[in-house]
């Protein structure tokens, strides 16, 4: 049933130049999403450096970019799913564009199934056994995409590719393999110190110490 993206540039224009990661890096940085400081994350861990993706709902051409290099991605490794589901919510527009660029059908996985309406945890139409995609803004512990893939699998569909916007290296890759989840991102944290070091934002020390803040053994708060 799952079917290979097969499009032109995904976009079925023609192919277009893709985006690189430095061109991705540079727009997030003059949009000021790279933020230095100290910031908690969902799982309750100190970082210092917080990468607010947020702000991209702000500037909706940026989003649009980033949706469509994550569709030449999705394309250039030739992905096979059938639905498209971002992981709630603040993937959820993201996820969007993608199934839109794509023209793949789209699901909704809910945090919670309401006490009304249908009642349903996810939202859509579908067919048992069919295969979905899971689209993520930045990825942590992986804890996210792991409880996303658990309920669309009680569902009985199959997840089997996940893809992030951004990868904080923390782990979530093997995590994610473990339950028979690939894991793909398109920018990385070592990527974006790197690129903070060519900026003069930090230093090569200051990233080194970062690495190893981030690498530090930390229990995640149960959800
Ligand atoms: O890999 P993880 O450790 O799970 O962390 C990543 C998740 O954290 C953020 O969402 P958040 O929990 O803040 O919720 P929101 O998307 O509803 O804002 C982010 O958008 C990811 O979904």
């Amino acid at each position: 049933m799952s079917q290979t993206v097969q499009t032109n540039g995904c976009n079925g224009k023609g192919k277009a130049r893709q985006t690189t990661e430095k061109e991705m890096f540079e727009e997030f940085y003059d949009m000021e999403v790279f933020r230095l400081g100290e910031f908690y994350l969902k799982s309750g861990q100190m970082t210092p450096i917080y990468i607010d993706l947020r702000r991209l709902i702000s500037k909706p051409k940026i989003m649009r970019a980033v949706a469509q290099a994550l569709c030449d991605k999705i394309q250039n490794m030739q992905l096979k799913f059938d639905y498209i589901v971002g992981v709630p919510y603040a993937a959820l527009p993201l996820a969007t564009l993608v199934a839109d660029i794509l023209d793949i059908p789209m699901l909704m996985k809910r945090k919670e199934a309401k006490s009304h309406g249908t009642k349903q945890l996810i939202e859509g139409v579908y067919s048992k056994g069919g295969t979905v995609l899971l689209v993520e803004d930045v990825v942590t512990w992986g804890d996210s995409i792991k409880e996303t893939a658990q309920a669309i699998r009680e569902e009985g569909l199959l997840v089997t590719d996940s893809i992030a916007i951004l990868d904080r290296q923390q782990g979530a890759k093997a995590k994610l393999e473990a339950i028979n989840v690939n894991f793909h991102s398109f920018l990385t944290m070592d990527g974006i110190l790197n690129g903070l070091i060519e900026k003069e934002q930090i230093t090569k020390e200051r990233k080194s110490e970062i690495v190893e803040h981030l690498a530090k053994p930390f229990t995640p708060k149960a959800n």
